[in-house]
């Protein structure tokens, strides 16, 4: 976390969390309840190359621009262990046996359209698939120009299923440009048995430290209790609690 807070601070209106995806905003609204009031809306920011601390603040900026006040925003990404920068074969036969893997949100805070975001991140633990579950890499020749020139830590996201209602399609993609599907933008892909409904991202195949049961398995209100996301959103909770923000009167 980075910036001076002032206490105190009165906010022209109430904070704005903007994201493109309605499974994220169901479970913000589970998680922070009453304790921080904001508003949602549906923007679709543009995702620069970089860190995920860096790719979070600029989406912050953005939104901060768009909206003219404060907002909210967060980039999210599932990251093995084993694959520390490019997936490489020697990477990518290691991930086989190495399947740890973390979930990390990282959240942005931006007051304004010209103030400095503030971050906040959470991650939890686990691992990608089980060893039964299994079902083996899947070299796939989409290799992409660009990954030569960005020697950067790549993100993993899921594009749909596999070959049976029961596989899920994991693909990485350089940093933080994770195209539409069926653009053929990919590096490599990766087929991993599911489990659990197929509703949100790469829950069905993330199996959290200390559990049987991947995210998708688990009720609703678990995964909220022991998330990336709700451990990054424990951070900002605590973070306006100390700051004290208080709401314009009449735009509240
Ligand atoms: O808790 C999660 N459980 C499973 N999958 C998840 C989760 N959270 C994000 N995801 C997926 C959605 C997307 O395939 C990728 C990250 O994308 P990410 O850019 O952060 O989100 P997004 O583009 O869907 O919405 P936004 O408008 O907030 O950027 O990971
Ligand atoms: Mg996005």
């Amino acid at each position: 976390m980075s910036g001076a807070t002032v206490r105190g601070l009165m906010l022209p209106k109430p904070v704005t969390f903007v994201t493109g995806n309605p499974k994220k905003l169901e479970e913000v609204k589970a998680i922070l309840g009453q304790s921080i009031p904001f508003q949602s809306l549906k923007l679709d920011l543009p995702e620069l190359q970089g860190e995920p601390e860096d790719i979070s603040k600029e989406k912050a900026r953005l939104a901060a621009i768009q909206v003219n006040g404060p907002v909210l925003v967060e980039d999210t990404c599932l990251c093995f262990n084993a694959l520390k920068g490019l997936p490489g074969l020697n990477n990518l036969l290691k991930a086989y046996e190495d399947k740890s893997a973390y979930a990390m949100c990282v959240f942005s805070l931006a007051l304004g359209p010209s103030a400095d975001p503030i971050t906040f991140v959470g991650k939890t633990m686990g691992k990608i698939g089980r060893d039964d579950f299994w079902r083996g890499l899947w070299f796939n020749h989409l290799v992409n120009h660009r990954v030569s020139r960005w020697v950067d830590r790549l993100r993993m996201a899921c594009r749909g299923i596999g070959d049976s209602q029961q596989e899920i399609n994991l693909w990485w993609f350089p940093a933080a440009n994770i195209p539409a599907a069926g653009t053929g933008e990919a590096t490599q892909g990766k087929i991993v048995q599911a489990r659990g409904p197929n509703d949100f991202g790469w829950d069905p195949v993330f199996q959290p430290d200390g559990y049987e049961q991947t995210y998708a398995e688990m009720p609703k209100e678990e995964k909220n209790k022991i998330s990336h996301r709700y451990r990054a959103l424990a951070l900002v909770k605590s973070h306006f609690a100390e700051a004290g923000y208080t709401f314009h009167p009449h735009n509240a």
